[in-house]
């Protein structure tokens, strides 16, 4: 009699799971490698920016108290007494019914507190020197850059765990990180099993299929942030296979499995998981597809034993894998951001499970349209070359029509969602 699994709802199996999250640590790279990391540590201003007062435009610096009486009919001759381009500083207070001509980005000269616009004034030369004819009042602070109206010493720009896009690159550089902190990328390691399994490069032949599934997990693991290491594809034999996830234990920081999962004569992973000890967290998850996902613990790593079918694989890492990646990599929000949206075509299925659709999600409107990438079936990889997110039609609905409000999970998003029950 073949045993019967019990499933637990989606919500139970990713708190199971998440009770064995930790973060990993925290290494150093240069900043030309920072892009696409995740932070290992809050970024933090240490300094104001900008760190002086600075002209925002090419022009004049000048005293704003020369200028009250100024009227367009009653100009004011200013004396140029200098001239500054970004990156060098006019040494001396200016003075009484003085200017610097000044560039933008350079250091505004003591004594003055505002700028007027080259174009605004009159050059004017005299006996060998230059002055200009000002023809209106200006503002104390008028056309200024202020220190630290950009950010102010102290401020959190970032908090630890940020995906390092190229705005935080360009604030690593600004403070002065030329070795930027990230959080090291797990190793996972990848093993297809599967006497069925031809290489990519083997021709086809009868009854076999390519492996498609260990490189498409190999693509979600970069994804998801963390390093891939591919332990190669195995023939569905016991002992073989019990060898290579024993062997690969060692070598990684959480392991990945695909096939073998459920409950045919061939699916080992359920007896290699008892043999070698592992505590099973959870084996049947109430979810389509992936509902034979299972997850065990052996020495304080996780194992993940994904499903074969490659749609079921697909939504099995997505779920369970990516919130391991991303608490490991110290993200504040390690789930999948979740978002409702519009759907864009009829799913006539009931679904007596949580169903997680393979779907294609634009902007319509102003709004998100989520509609199914295409067969939606588990066995079925054609469906995930147009997935960007996945469509989730809780359990015990009915089927869906064009139109309905439907939640989206954005699996290219990179903010993520804070793990929370009732998320
Ligand atoms: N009697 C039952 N049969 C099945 C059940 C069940 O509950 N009772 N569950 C079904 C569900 S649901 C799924 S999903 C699959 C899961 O199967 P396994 O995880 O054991 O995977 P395999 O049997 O090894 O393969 C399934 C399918 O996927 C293809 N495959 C496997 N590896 C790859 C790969 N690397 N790349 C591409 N395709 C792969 C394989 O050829 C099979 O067609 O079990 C159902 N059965
Ligand atoms: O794990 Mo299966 O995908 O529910 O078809
Ligand atoms: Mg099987």
């Amino acid at each position: 009699m073949v045993e019967t699994r019990r499933p637990i709802k989606v919500e139970e199996a990713i708190e199971r799971l998440m009770k064995f999250s930790t973060p990993g640590v925290v290494t150093h790279v240069p900043i030309e490698q920072a892009y696409g990391n995740f932070l290992g540590e809050p970024l933090i201003a240490d300094h104001d920016v900008p760190f002086f007062n600075r002209s925002p435009y090419d022009g004049f610096a000048l005293r704003s108290q020369d200028t009250v009486d100024v009227t367009r009919n009653e100009p004011l001759k200013l004396e140029v007494v200098g001239e500054i381009g970004a990156g060098s500083v006019h040494d001396t207070v200016v003075g009484e019914n003085q200017a610097v001509r000044i560039m933008t980005g350079a250091q505004i000269p003591d004594g003055c507190d505002a700028v007027c616009m080259l174009e605004m004034v009159e050059p004017i030369d005299e006996a060998g020197h230059t002055y200009i004819l000002v023809k209106k009042k200006f503002r104390s602070g008028e056309n200024i850059s202020f220190r630290g109206e950009d950010t102010k010493q102290g401020t959190e720009l970032a908090s630890r765990g940020s995906y390092i896009n190229p705005g935080i690159v360009a604030l690593l550089a600004t403070f002065g990180y030329k070795q930027v902190p990230i959080s090291q990328r797990p190793t996972i390691g990848i093993i297809a099993t599967g006497s069925e399994l031809l290489d990519v490069g083997e021709p086809l032949q009868p009854g076999k299929i390519r492996n498609s599934n260990a490189y498409m997990v190999i693509s979600q693991i970069i994804r998801a942030g963390a390093t891939p290491l591919y332990l190669g594809q195995f023939s569905d034999h016991f002992a073989t296979c019990f060898d290579q996830v024993k062997r690969a234990l060692d070598k990684v920081d959480f392991l990945i499995t695909t096939g073998g999962v459920s409950v045919g004569d061939y699916d080992y992973l359920p007896q290699i998981y008892k043999e070698l000890g592992a505590n099973v967290l959870f084996n049947k998850v109430a979810m389509r597809p992936g509902s034979v996902t299972t997850v065990a613990k052996k020495d304080g790593k996780l194992l993940f034993g994904l499903s074969g079918n490659p749609s079921a694989c697909y939504v099995g890492f997505e779920l369970f894998v990516r919130p391991i990646i991303r608490t490991y990599l110290h993200c504040v929000n390690p789930l999948t951001k979740k978002a409702m949206g519009t759907l864009g075509a009829d799913f006539p299925k009931p679904n007596p499970f949580d169903r997680f659709v393979r779907g294609h999600v634009t902007y319509k409107h102003g709004g998100l349209v989520a509609t199914p990438a295409g067969l939606d079936k588990s066995n079925v990889v054609s469906s995930l070359a147009k997935a960007n997110a996945l469509i989730v039609l809780p359990g015990g609905t009915k089927g869906y029509t064009e139109g309905d409000q439907v939640q989206i999970m954005l699996l290219e998003d990179q903010e993520g969602l804070q793990v929370s029950l009732d998320g």
